[in-house]
């Protein structure tokens, strides 16, 4: 992990921990975000990932371990903050009778943003043309591009979206990964949450696997891939419509040259992890 004197470093977390009641939800959470990266908390519902976006937003205080993002401490984060990053949760907080237009005005206002700013974001986002459009009646993936349009009106340096692509269809999913993957080019850092591992091995720079509040693998999603690599399988179909998975073995070698010479082989592969697959070997527990 990189020092914390960093000048790039956005956000620093610590032996982060929160305690609901009695129970710890999240325990010992270590992860940095630099600028111009991704950073992607991952793991199934009730892991903690919106539990830490509310630390680092200052929206509820950690039990103990530190944060800072920007440089400010996440116990004295105030609404000043705001200036400097955007948060992208629920369509909450779109004003539906309110034009998809007049929406983004309202928010460039309060966030000091140029009102000139707001015709060019729309066509990136593509909602020019319902720009006239009240809100509410604007689809799920059109409300979802207006809620990161209004996080990012005013070019925060920190954007944070909790599962920002989640019941989105692949084709508005993709709009917004260009659309992420294009403010990552222009430097904003950007801290993910996210249940899907395809989404995350696309998109992050860095990823940090939560299952019950724990940090179980944190690093790029190749290491992650790499390190959990030793079990080396192949996955083979055969001419008769069998799958097999088989060891890297000399037992292995000896079936595939027999089949090979049978010419009973339709299709073979190796078996590499992902990160669901890691996920799984790690927590015995699968992501959805
Ligand atoms: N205010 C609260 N009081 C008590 N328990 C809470 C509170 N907020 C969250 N929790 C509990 O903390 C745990 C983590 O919740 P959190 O919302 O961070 O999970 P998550 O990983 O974001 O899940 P999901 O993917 O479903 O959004 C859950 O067991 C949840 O019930």
């Amino acid at each position: 992990m990189k020092s914390k004197t960093s000048s790039a470093e956005y956000i620093s977390i610590s032996h982060l921990s929160k305690k609901f009641d009695k129970d710890f939800v999240l325990k010992d959470v270590n992860a940095v975000l630099n600028k111009g990266e991704i950073l992607g908390f991952l793991g199934p519902s009730g892991a903690g990932k919106t539990t830490t976006i509310k630390i680092l937003t200052g929206q509820l205080r950690p039990t103990s371990g530190d944060a800072e993002v920007l440089g400010i401490n996440c116990r004295k984060i105030d609404e000043l903050i705001y200036e400097q990053i955007g948060i992208v949760t629920d369509s909450s907080g779109v004003y539906e009778r309110m034009s998809v237009y007049d929406n983004l005005r309202y928010f460039a206002r309060l966030l000091n943003a140029p009102i000139a700013d707001i015709d060019p974001l729309l066509k990136r986002i593509g909602l020019y043309e319902h720009r006239k459009k009240p809100a509410g009646k604007l689809s799920k993936g059109q409300m979802q591009r207006l809620v990161v349009a209004r996080a990012i009106l005013h070019r925060p340096k920190v954007l944070f979206l909790d599962e920002p692509t989640s019941g989105l269809d692949p084709s508005t999913a993709l709009e917004i990964h260009r659309m992420l993957l294009d403010l990552k080019e222009e430097g904003m850092a950007i801290f993910l949450t996210t249940h899907n591992m395809e989404e995350a091995t696309k998109l992050c720079d860095h990823v940090a696997l939560l299952n019950e509040g724990i940090i179980v693998e944190y690093g790029t999603p190749e290491e992650i891939c790499l390190k959990h690599n030793k079990v080396k399988k192949y996955r083979v179909q055969l001419t008769d419509g069998t799958k097999h998975v088989l060891l890297q073995n000399q037992d292995t070698a000896e079936k595939i040259s027999q089949w090979l010479y049978e010419s009973r082989i339709e299709t073979i592969h190796s078996c590499e992890p992902t990160l669901e697959t890691v996920f799984l070997e790690v927590t015995g527990r699968e992501l959805k």
